[in-house]
């Protein structure tokens, strides 16, 4: 039987397509600039799917795919893990939550501060836990630009070299979280699929990328 795997697209797909072939598994089909979406390996025991990290947790949930591969601030800030089983610790991808500021430029966390994110979430949830007052800004990306422009006065976002911050005269105030990738599982596919599905992790946890 064939195990469906959906990735994330972006940073994570291509370690994992890197490893996986580097274990043995062809995918004639692939190469890193493809437009394609799916590709099945040669022994037909693997059909990969890219999806964006946010609807990862969807296919799996919704049994469209066995298995998921995302990270983990995706899956706590949407809040997806109820409905799957988390079966590995992938170790690729690491990188950190950070609150950043401008460089020297004092915060006044008494008063109420405005925070711009991809992760409305887990920022509104640090905030919380450190009883300060925020206006969360839901941004899509290149979220530094923002204390940069005075849109927000300092911003929650992933931190991995600290090349992004640096190029752009920020720093980090607080790093309060880290993560890397998950293996998920949809819960019947888990049983369905025990033995396929224990070789792939098996596979994965061979290759020492912790
Ligand atoms: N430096 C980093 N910046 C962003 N994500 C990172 C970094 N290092 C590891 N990751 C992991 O990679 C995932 C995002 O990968 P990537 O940025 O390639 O995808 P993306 O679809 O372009 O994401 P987005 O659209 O949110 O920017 C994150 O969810 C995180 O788990
Ligand atoms: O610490 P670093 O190694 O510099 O990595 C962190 C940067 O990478 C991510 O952005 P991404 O490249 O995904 O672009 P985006 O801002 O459009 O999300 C993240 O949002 C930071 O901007």
């Amino acid at each position: 039987m064939s195990i469906h795997i959906a990735l994330a697209k972006g940073r994570i797909h291509k370690v994992v397509m890197k490893y996986l072939m580097e274990s043995g598994y062809e995918f004639p089909s692939y190469s890193e600039d493809s437009r394609k979406l799916i590709f099945e390996d040669a022994g037909h025991t693997l059909k990969l799917t890219l999806v964006k990290s946010p609807d990862v947790a969807v296919y799996v949930e919704r049994g469209a795919a066995d298995i998921g591969i995302v990270g983990e601030d995706v899956l706590i800030e949407d809040n997806a893990g109820a409905n799957v089983y988390e079966v590995l610790d992938i170790g690729i991808g690491r990188c950190n939550m950070a609150v950043a500021g401008v460089k020297g430029k004092k915060v006044d966390m008494s008063r109420r501060i405005t925070v711009g994110t991809k992760y409305p979430r887990i920022a509104r949830k640090y905030f919380e836990e450190n009883h300060h007052s925020v206006d969360i800004i839901k941004l899509n990306g290149s979220v530094e630009l923002a204390p940069l422009v005075g849109l927000s006065d300092v911003i929650v976002d992933i931190v991995e070299t600290g090349n992004t911050l640096r190029a752009n005269g920020l720093e980090v105030l607080d790093y309060f979280m880290d993560f890397s990738a998950r293996m998920i599982c949809n819960p019947v596919s888990f049983k369905m699929k025990y033995d396929e599905i224990h070789t792939l992790i098996d596979v994965i946890k061979k290759k020492e990328i912790r």
